[in-house]
């Protein structure tokens, strides 16, 4: 299948992923691009990530001389070192898997080398674009990537699952964005549908754990909890708790029209940046990341499941971590969507 695509449309969004780098190399040739390739965007999702925040926290977007994205790379060698993941701060009682999953022995060793590895890409950063870094901004570069590309895959999941919401915040964008070039602020702050699609999202598949220590003793719903006990506050529970939701387990953006509900911790139905003095500082950095990618990945494409495939053959698994992704990765049919048409 071929279509005719303004470059300078394509360039706009892709610019940072893989998708893009095929499609702007057979551009060079021909304005006439094959559109038959089925992406998984949590990989462009992972990588646009990276870049953002190695723009804001290192102050550019770095990219090695053999055109490889070392930002990405911490993220996914990161990710992979601290994926030695700590279940005894997590689950107490389950802290003999540490044992098993070599955490312990492996501590020490992964703090050092992510610690060489940080030295290393700051080091490199600063002789291309001078000395703006600080090992502060590790939390804001953790932070920032594996959440928001594991709400933004959730969301394209349930997206791809429920066609007619897909459909309706499609129509939005494309309305509220009409033929401009280029997906501005003001157009984001118009799209009240794709927020309400991507609080659902949020909130039925919160990529965060939260706990707590309890300071003092004491007794909830009839069990005993004694001071300092390391407690879970399970938000996919809270989500799925019909007391609270209609059609709770359901992915029903419309609840959020016009509802005064949101998620910046005063609400303790929907809690997936945590709340009180540790509640995550990124809210704003990261839904205006959220919004903004999936307002471009809804504008430019239409999806499409792999042939054969349909919403019913999706996998919702999840897998248990530190960022909590889809166990089998999304993967979909992107048809550039013509603006003229
Ligand atoms: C969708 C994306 C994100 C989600 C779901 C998320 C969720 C969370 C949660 C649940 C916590 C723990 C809060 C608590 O214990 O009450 C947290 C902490 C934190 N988050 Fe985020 N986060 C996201 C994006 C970001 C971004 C983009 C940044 C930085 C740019 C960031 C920086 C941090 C930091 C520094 C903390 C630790 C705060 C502290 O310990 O005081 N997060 N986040």
């Amino acid at each position: 299948m071929t279509l005719k695509v303004s470059q300078k449309r394509v360039d706009i969004w892709l610019q940072n992923g893989e998708y893009a780098a095929s499609t702007r190399a057979k551009k060079r040739t021909s304005t006439v691009v094959p559109i038959s390739s089925i992406v998984a965007p949590v990989s462009l999702v992972l990588r646009h990530g990276g870049n953002v925040i190695s723009r804001c926290a290192l102050g550019g977007k770095y990219t090695r001389e053999d055109g490889r994205e070392s930002f990405g790379e911490l993220a996914r060698r990161a990710i992979k070192l601290i994926g030695a993941f700590n279940f005894q701060d997590v689950v107490p009682y389950l802290g003999w898997i540490n044992i098993l999953t070599g955490f312990n022995a492996r501590l020490g060793e992964t703090v050092k080398a992510f610690d060489i590895l940080l030295d290393e890409v700051i080091e490199e950063h600063e002789q291309k674009i001078g000395d703006q870094s600080d090992k502060k901004d590790l939390d804001m570069f953790l932070g920032g990537t594996d959440n928001s590309a594991s709400v933004m895959e959730w969301a394209m999941t349930e997206l791809a699952k429920n066609p007619s919401v897909m459909k309706k915040a499609q129509e939005e964008a494309r309305r509220v964005v009409g033929n401009k070039p280029k997906i501005d602020e003001a157009d984001i702050a118009q799209m009240e549908y794709l927020k309400c699609v991507n609080n659902e999202s949020l909130i039925l598949h919160a990529p965060v754990l939260i706990t707590r220590k309890s300071t003092t003793a004491t007794k909830l719903e009839g069990y005993d909890i004694p001071a300092k006990t390391r407690v879970l506050i399970n938000v996919w529970a809270i989500k799925r708790d019909p007391r609270l939701w209609e059609r709770s387990e359901e992915f029903v953006p419309e609840r959020f029209v016009n509802n005064p509900v949101d998620f910046k911790g005063h609400h303790n139905q929907i809690i997936p940046f945590g709340e009180g003095s540790r509640a995550c500082p990124g809210i704003i950095f990261a839904m205006a990341e959220i919004d903004y990618v999936l307002a471009n990945l809804l504008y430019w494409f239409d999806w499409n499941l792999p042939p054969g495939q349909t919403g019913k053959d999706l996998d919702l698994s999840d897998i248990f971590g530190p960022v909590i992704h889809k166990k089998v990765p999304l993967r979909l049919v992107p048809v550039i969507h013509s603006c003229s048409s």
